[in-house]
């Protein structure tokens, strides 16, 4: 396509107002706009019908704004077309009105006239009309293309809080049934409307010249078209709506049960998930009958109304060739026109309908393309090429969008390459905390710091590189092995990913799938277990080797086994480990004391640490626990008193190492925490407790108490 508006919808911010000290631009919600929020709603108000009106024809022009010139150009064929479609019975009524009297009285030229004029017509008709077709077909197409594409990048685009509360269900109900009703209308029904409407109107103004009494009747029709028309958009505006509306939650249920498949099963939820799927499916039937039940009505009543018009205009006009006030050629010429200026009303009615439901389609994705990300880009950036890791979060608080406060407000600090584990209870708020430092939310008030650079003054390139979040669901994308390790850097070498896949012990696993390091991971034999997945994606994290590390300690559907791979792996991983980066030859590799549990033996990485200190390098490893990862020694600690509210830049709790990785880890085993080189203990949103290990585990508190239930668990 030619030219693509940067962005087709106009703007709206789900968060609501928060507060904000960051100087980065945040968009506003301009006045009256919705997005998708009350999408769901049939009946709009009057001046919501206008905004989303208003909307869509917004996103129309902007997709026939790439293909105007081809547009002009198709509705030029129209016109002329269905121009030289009307002139038929005028021909006709010349014909015999003129040409035959002078054809009888030995004048063949006006004959031979209306003929050649009645064939060029035609074949001209002919022409335009496959002209318009083909060029209507690439009009929908490309317009259809940009649609599509517009849609996925979009939404791709959107923040999180977008995604977390819209459901992916939605999304794929959008960019299939939604452009699928739009893709009926353009491929062939605007053409239809077009020239039928075209038709009509080229019809009635030779009626009118031929016999303006006749053409007033055919206009007294339009009244009655016209109110039926009005009843029939009303209520198929609502009841499209409806349709599109139902349609979407029929295929949020589908996607959802499918994706789910594994719960479904384990919790036998098929016969409710298909109860629930055939009252939606009911629902949908009962919608689209409505729909088809009112087109029953609309079109017959058009056709009535038309055949009725026609018989009037027979009857007028045949006691006026009786009186001697009108040509029987004309007579002719006007029923034939008549008659010819209401066939296109089926075809019209029945694109209507397909009309309505793009229209109620096209509502829902100008919705769709209104929405802003909450998390935006800044317009001129902070550079900030190498990262050392320090992370501060200055007087943040944060909610989820209008919602309660999950993190009150506080301020920390995380010197560059300490190793800190956050631990609490479910629904503490660590993933939240982590979340903020990989920016996928902004706070709602203060600020998030890398190297002292407030997180949304960084370019995403710049965030991407520097901040790495691995989460628990460890993603693979369909291809190969090396393209998901890949990820992590996308230049990387073959030697370079295999390298990063040693590093955290992933090498043999991959080595030893049907095609090594090219297996296709959606092919049998490429499936890996979740502790594989899991180190592939540590794997990517090495490559990536982002001055700052975040991960979301797997705990969910590992065995021991698999465990214990992934334990090593994330010894490996903290180590700090660049593979051909500037990290690497920063010399950003750690030898230090560690029991290996056996869950993979280096294998040409650098060997694995314990922990992000280099203090500790000179200290003995602390004894094995049960898993064997050896535990951190008790280090000296300042004694100090954690205090909720005001956390950080405590001399006990930092990190000497200069060159070692940031490392955030919401641990869920004893042996993660017991290598961080601090721990802050969350409750509630807030920081209770932050220390080493050894000074939580002597001071008693929440940790110690933690602690102690981690180690009855696991006798
Ligand atoms: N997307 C969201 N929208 C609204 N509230 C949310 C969202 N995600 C989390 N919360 C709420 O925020 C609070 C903190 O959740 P968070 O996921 O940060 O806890 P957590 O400590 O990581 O828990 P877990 O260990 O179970 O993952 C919880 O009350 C949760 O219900």
């Amino acid at each position: 396509m030619s030219q693509r508006p940067t962005r087709p919808g106009g703007g709206v911010r789900r968060n609501g107002d928060r507060k904000n000290s960051g100087s980065s631009p945040q968009p506003t919600r301009p006045q009256g706009e919705r997005g998708t929020r009350g999408e769901d709603a049939v009946d709009l108000t009057w001046e919501a019908s206008r905004t989303v009106r208003r909307r869509s024809l917004t996103l129309l022009g902007n997709l026939l704004r790439p293909v105007r010139a081809r547009l002009w150009a198709t509705l030029a064929m129209v016109v002329v077309s269905q121009a030289t479609r009307a002139a038929g019975p005028a021909i006709i009524a010349f014909g015999i009105d003129r040409a035959l009297p002078a054809f009888a009285s030995g004048d063949p030229a006006l004959t031979w006239l209306a003929g050649g004029g009645y064939l060029a017509a035609a074949l001209i008709t002919a022409l335009l009309t496959a002209g318009y077709v083909t060029s209507t077909a690439k009009l929908s197409q490309a317009m259809l293309l940009d649609l599509r594409v517009w849609v996925f990048r979009h939404t791709q685009r959107l923040s999180l809080d977008f995604h977390e509360t819209y459901t992916s269900g939605r999304i794929i109900s959008r960019q299939t049934s939604d452009l699928e009703a739009l893709r009926e209308l353009l491929d062939s029904g605007v053409s239809s409307l077009a020239s039928g409407l075209l038709f009509m109107a080229f019809t009635a103004i030779t009626v009118f010249a031929l016999d303006w009494p006749s053409g007033l009747i055919m206009l007294a029709a339009a009244v009655p078209m016209t109110l039926i028309a009005r009843w029939y958009q009303i209520r198929s505006q609502r009841a499209f709506r409806a349709s599109r509306v139902v349609s979407a939650r029929l295929i949020v249920h589908f996607v959802e049960t499918m994706t789910g498949i594994r719960a479904v099963k384990a919790f036998r939820k098929e016969r409710a998930n298909s109860a629930a799927y055939g009252k939606l499916a009911d629902d949908y039937a009962v919608a689209t009958y409505r729909s088809v039940m009112l087109n029953g009505v609309f079109q017959p009543g058009l056709v009535l109304t038309g055949n009725v018009t026609v018989a009037v205009i027979l009857l007028v006009a045949s006691f006026r060739v009786l009186e001697g006030n009108l040509a029987v050629g004309v007579l002719l010429a006007v029923v034939l026109s008549t008659k010819r200026f209401f066939s296109p009303l089926e075809t019209i009615a029945m694109f209507y309908n397909s009309f309505q439901s793009a229209q109620a389609a096209l509502e829902k994705v100008s919705g769709l393309l209104e929405e802003v990300p909450t998390v935006q880009p800044p317009r001129n950036p902070v550079p900030l090429p190498a990262a050392r890791g320090e992370v501060t979060f200055e007087s943040v608080a944060f909610s989820y969008g209008s919602g309660p406060e999950v993190l009150p407000e506080f301020t920390l600090r995380i010197p560059a390459g300490q190793t800190v584990a956050l631990v609490g209870a479910t629904g503490a708020g660590k993933s939240t905390l982590a979340k903020l430092v990989a920016r996928f939310y902004d706070p709602s008030a203060g600020a998030v710091r890398l190297d002292g650079v407030d997180l949304r003054e960084l370019s995403t390139a710049d965030l991407r590189r520097a901040i790495v979040m691995v989460t628990q669901e460890a993603f693979l994308f369909s291809g190969s092995v090396a393209d998901n390790i890949a990820l992590g850097r996308p230049d990387a070498s073959r030697a370079e990913i295999q390298a990063a896949a040693r590093s955290v012990g992933a090498h043999e696993f991959i080595s030893a799938l049907p095609d090594g390091y090219d297996t296709d991971v959606t092919k049998r034999g490429g499936r890996v277990s979740a502790g594989q997945r899991q180190l592939i994606s540590f794997a990517r994290a090495v490559l990536a080797a982002p001055a700052v590390l975040i991960l979301d300690e797997a705990t969910s559907s590992l065995d021991i086994p698999s465990e214990r791979l992934v334990q090593t792996g994330l010894a490996r991983l903290l180590g700090g480990t660049a593979v051909g980066s500037a990290r690497d030859t920063a010399g950003d590799t750690h030898a230090r004391g560690r029991a290996d549990d056996g869950g993979g033996a280096p294998q040409g990485g650098p060997p694995p640490r314990v922990a992000g200190r280099d203090e500790q390098d000179s200290r003995p490893s602390a004894p094995a626990d049960h898993r064997g990862v050896a535990a951190s020694a008790p280090r000296p600690t300042d004694g100090q008193e954690a205090r909720p509210g005001v956390q950080g830049g405590r001399p006990g709790a930092q990190s000497t190492s200069s060159d070692a990785r940031t490392a955030i880890i919401i641990a869920h085993r004893l042996s993660t925490v017991e290598i961080a080189d601090r721990v802050l203990v969350v409750d509630g949103g807030r920081i209770v407790e932050d220390g080493t290990p050894a000074e939580l585990l002597a001071g008693g508190g929440r940790f110690a108490a933690l602690h102690g239930a981690w180690r009855d668990s696991l006798v």
